[in-house]
């Protein structure tokens, strides 16, 4: 890539409100600041330093820390060397996604926002940046007995926001712990699943599809604990976030020769990658659910992208939203999900009409068409029971259920499609069915991987329609083509 190119792609990927997005570094100016720093800058033809020197960019790093930041910073020889434009880019990017109204907020701690950084690592970065720039608080964990030092000493170092920074160290041996909390949840559910499909109702199960995919998940990461058995009861938080180990191998993590960034095989390496360790942080998201806003991690290599965002949807997360980093040659994707009920964006202020509603979808997938939205709703409620008429043209789905049918359709919502059947099967045979909504799902494709959805409800036939009180009430039935479409839409 020419240099100018690859100044275009950088200034169009890091943060605006990154305090280098305007002011790259100046390595001249720090040099005449610092003279620690002046060995390791070549002021010919222009101002720089070697990047595969180690000595270089770790002093580097502490003078950006100590003059733009005002943190006092060191790490050991051969600890991975953070650097500080591109890990402020990850604090930047939480910022937007906190702020956002995606997810509902969370009414903690007077409204200090709480973070958790899963291997904060010696260098303890990601906790000071953010305690530093916004004034978070943070649980900050790692394994190694170097990293919980460094990372002690490196918030000691900082009264300014000591008080803000805890270092937990995760507790090799408890990983029994955390596997057998994953059994126990995977045992109860399939007795659950059973139980019901024995005709008994015994409250709502995990998905099936769900338990397979932490079994095979537990198979792939055998490490110790990352949130499960971490994070202590009662605790809640905004966001969690992870520079997680990339690499399969040292072998593999030493391939970018340009670049000397240190850090040793605790940091850089773990059995499975980071594919298995992020599928281990999904896996005990699903157990930890809303103790968390946002889940979130950076990601090494694009495929893992495409296929953890995959699994994100099959366990039933309500949104995913990706970034990209970019920082010289360095290109590495943000991963953040969530449990939390999505904040529908309904237009009404000049949709006086109440019996339609819309709202957006964002994040999706490029897979995930206008069509393929229509026809899982086609299929979803025609397998619940409902009729459906899809057309292709107008981009729609026409649909007449009964009120009974919706209502059972969203309780078991978490049900795979054949557990629908059944158990509309069940409420078929139990309730009187006479109340028939009819209502029309259009899907709008709007700026890519954002759809917008409108649900329209078109006729009812209840005697008793408007009377207040009355669960068929229009409103009422406007509420429930709502959460049918979004139970469809994150099933
Ligand atoms: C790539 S380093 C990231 C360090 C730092 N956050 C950064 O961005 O520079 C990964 C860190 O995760 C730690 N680690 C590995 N497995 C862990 C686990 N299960 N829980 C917490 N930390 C872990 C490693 O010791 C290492 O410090």
């Amino acid at each position: 890539m020419t240099r100018k190119k690859r100044k275009t792609r950088e200034a169009a990927t890091i943060h605006p409100r990154n305090k280098y997005a305007e002011n790259p570094p100046d390595f001249a100016l720090l040099a005449s600041l610092y003279p620690s720093f002046q060995p390791f800058v070549f002021l010919h033809p222009r101002p720089r330093i070697d990047w595969t020197d180690f000595n270089a960019t770790r002093e580097l790093t502490r003078v950006l820390l100590l003059h733009d930041h005002a943190l006092h910073w060191w790490i050991p020889d051969g600890q991975l060397c953070p650097t500080v434009p591109n890990r402020s880019n990850y604090i930047h990017w939480l910022e937007d996604l906190l702020a956002s109204d995606i997810v509902a907020k969370k009414n903690s701690d007077c409204g200090r926002v709480r973070g958790f950084d899963i291997g904060t690592g010696a260098n303890c970065i990601y906790p000071l940046l953010g305690a530093s720039l916004l004034g978070w608080s943070f649980v900050g964990t790692d394994v190694t007995d170097v990293a919980l030092e460094w990372a002690e000493k490196n918030v000691k170092s900082n009264p300014h926001v000591s008080e803000l920074i805890e270092i937990r160290k995760v507790d090799d041996t408890s990983d029994n712990l955390s596997t057998e909390l994953h059994d126990s949840v995977a045992v109860d559910s399939e007795c659950k699943i059973f139980n019901e499909m024995g005709g008994r109702e015994v409250g709502p199960p995990l998905p099936s599809f769900l338990l397979k995919e932490a079994v095979h998940l537990e198979k792939q990461y055998h490490g110790p604990p990352i949130l499960l058995g971490v994070v202590k009861d009662g605790e809640e938080f905004d966001f969690c976030m992870c520079n997680p180990p990339f690499f399969e191998s040292m072998d593999e993590a030493g391939l970018n020769p340009k670049t000397s960034c240190g850090g040793t095989s605790q940091e850089m390496v773990c059995p499975g990658g980071e594919r298995a360790f992020i599928s281990r942080m999904i896996e005990d998201s699903i157990v930890l659910k809303q103790t968390f806003r946002w889940y979130t991690s950076m990601i090494g290599k694009k495929s893992n992208l495409s296929f953890l965002i995959s699994k994100l949807w099959k366990v039933g997360v309500t949104v995913v939203k990706t970034t990209e980093f970019v920082q010289g040659q360095t290109c590495r994707w943000g991963l953040a999900w969530s449990f939390m009920s999505t904040a529908r964006k309904i237009i009404s202020p000049h949709v006086t009409n109440k019996s339609i509603l819309s709202f957006m979808l964002e994040g999706l997938l490029p897979q995930v068409s206008a069509m393929s939205i229509l026809q899982s709703v086609e299929r979803f409620l025609s397998t619940g029971g409902a009729s459906c008429k899809l057309n292709t043209s107008s981009f729609t789905v026409d649909i007449t259920a009964s009120v009974d049918h919706c209502r059972a359709i969203i309780e078991n919502g978490a049900c795979q499609e054949d557990k629908v059947a059944s158990c509309v099967a069940l409420e078929k045979s139990e309730t009187q069915l006479s109340t028939d909504l009819c209502f029309r799902v259009s899907v709008f494709q709007q700026i890519p991987g954002t759809l917008l959805v409108k649900g329209s409800l078109h006729q009812k036939s209840s005697p008793s329609a408007g009377v207040i009180g009355d669960p068929f009430s229009p409103s009422a039935s406007e509420d429930t083509i709502v959460q049918l479409v979004n139970q469809i839409l994150f099933m």
